[in-house]
């Protein structure tokens, strides 16, 4: 990438200070230097998304329909060029940065598709003669605030029904990876979008977020990240009377009954809690597992764990890529010395490890021996750490499962149709996987949580239109 990536303001790439892009994976290359935005930057980039919302609002069905079509087209064109940036500025590995690029592409098709979708109704009114339709109108101007864990699929799944649905954004990705987020609107600029209609202000949250949340002329926040910031969000939204939509952490449960599929058992549950070097929040970092099956349950997947080569994230044959930045790597090796002075036993990993270059490096690390109220089972690591909680049944499980103030995803591994189908009932989750991670969502249904996990509308798919529009209810005497 060339040097200096700017911030992109009602239609110009605007400059300004600039922060280097650190690769975690080896510490001393920089992938790019990026604009850091200022107050002024978010304010020019809300009134240039006001302005271009008038014209915006109105444009033709078509042309959502082919500037979106066009920019899944070249991310899929390119995706072996955008998923090499994605691991370089993340660090989750190859072949999960390609995956995460595609994802993208396809949420651009899939709400390519939705704009010729976008349908109303027309009822009878109580009163005879009048008609009474229903209709769906844009929010306004949106800003989008999102993590650095998915730097392409979260922009691109709060971005593309934003535009389809005609609002106009203010994105501002975070400030650990605004390569990915940087690539998707220079692509969607290139492919025809009017000026005004996205604008891009990189930098920190505390600076260019704060000023979206302040600002009462950005009519909705749809916010990805901590339960803090998220706090934060709703906070200054409800001041401005605004509509909000939260999507933050969990502690996710996977259950492992006694009549599970041991290697189901072991390569699910080794996929929720360290792919993606367990930076997900829809990672599993309670292991809940019944007595009979335990004991070789644990012997397993402490095996599967010594078979996960930690390095590079773009080396080939890496399983588990670099921890983002020194400050999580702290947060994840506090967690586990917290989960070491609860009196959790420490099976697997939990080193960091050198590499041939500088970078983050963190083995998987697996706790049994825990016990439900210990802080290891009650708080998000977000990091390649999970814990074993032994329990005498199913029904100890699910009540496991359920104490937590989270509640985004949950997974059991069983044969039994009963517990299975009782689990999908009764797990207080917004997802369930039955002998599958509880990570790696389809991008076409809808995604979030109950709980402290999430709050309003649901992401992704066609239940993307509650958030991102508004019901307008019209009555006719003709
Ligand atoms: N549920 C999820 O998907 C995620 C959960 N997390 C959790 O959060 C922890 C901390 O990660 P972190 O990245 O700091 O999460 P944050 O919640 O701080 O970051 C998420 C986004 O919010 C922005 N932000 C930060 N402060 C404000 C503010 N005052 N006003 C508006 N926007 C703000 C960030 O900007 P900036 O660019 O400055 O970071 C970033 O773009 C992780 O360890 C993990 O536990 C993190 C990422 C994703
Ligand atoms: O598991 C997934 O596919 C998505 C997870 C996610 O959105 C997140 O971690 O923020």
């Amino acid at each position: 990438m060339s040097a200096l990536h700017k911030n992109y303001i009602g239609g110009e790439w605007v400059g300004g200070d600039a922060r280097p892009n650190i690769n975690p994976s080896n510490t001393n290359e920089v992938i790019g230097e990026f604009a850091q935005g200022t107050a002024a930057d978010a304010k020019a980039a809300i009134d240039a998304a006001a302005d271009a919302f008038k014209t915006w609002s109105h444009s033709g069905i078509q042309q959502r329909h082919d500037i979106l079509k066009a920019t899944g087209d070249e991310i899929l064109a390119r995706k072996d060029e955008i998923g090499r940036l994605l691991s370089r500025e993340e660090g989750k590995t190859l072949p999960e940065g390609i995956g995460e690029t595609i994802r993208a592409a396809q949420i651009f098709h899939f709400f390519a598709g939705e704009t010729l979708r976008l349908a109303g109704e027309i009822l009878p009114s109580v009163r005879p003669g009048i008609d009474v339709t229903i209709t769906r109108e844009p929010v306004g101007v949106v800003g989008l605030i999102t993590p650095w864990n998915f730097p392409i699929a979260i922009p691109a799944w709060k971005l593309a029904p934003a535009i389809a649905y005609g609002n106009t954004v203010v994105l501002k990705p975070a400030d650990l990876v605004p390569a990915c987020a940087w690539t998707i609107v220079d692509i969607l600029v290139r492919n025809g979008l009017p000026k005004g209609v996205v604008n891009l202000v990189m930098g920190r949250g505390s600076v260019v977020g704060q000023a979206i949340l302040e600002s009462p002329k950005v009519n909705a926040v749809s916010f990805t990240g901590s339960v803090g910031t998220g706090k934060k969000v709703a906070e200054a939204s409800i001041q401005v009377m605004r509509k909000f939509q939260l999507e933050m952490g969990g502690k996710n449960p996977t259950i492992v009954l006694d009549d599970a599929d041991l290697k189901t058992a072991v390569e699910s549950t080794a996929n929720s809690a360290f792919f993606a070097t367990g930076q997900r929040c829809t990672a599993s970092s309670r292991l809940i597992v019944t007595e009979k099956i335990h004991d070789q349950y644990v012997e397993a997947l402490t095996n599967r764990i010594k078979d996960l080569v930690v390095d590079d994230a773009v080396k080939q044959g890496t399983h588990i890529g670099p921890v983002v930045d020194q400050s999580q790597l702290d947060q994840d090796e506090r967690y586990i010395q917290i989960a070491k002075d609860e009196g959790g036993k420490l099976v697997a990993g939990g080193d960091r490890v050198t590499r041939e270059n500088p970078g983050f490096f963190l083995q998987p690390a697996l706790f049994t021996e825990t016990t439900p109220d210990m802080r290891i089972n009650k708080e998000e690591v977000f990091g390649p750490v999970a814990s074993v909680i032994k329990v005498k049944d199913y029904e100890e499980a699910l009540a496991v499962a359920n104490d937590t103030p989270f509640g985004l995803s949950a997974g059991i591994v069983t044969t039994s149709l009963k517990y299975a189908t009782h689990f999908k009932r009764n797990a207080e989750a917004g997802m369930v996987m039955v002998n599958l991670p509880t990570a790696g969502v389809d991008y076409h249904v809808p995604f979030g949580g109950r709980k402290g996990s999430s709050y309003g509308p649901r992401e992704q798919g066609k239940y993307a239109v509650e958030f991102f529009t508004t019901v307008k209810t019209a009555y006719t005497l003709p």
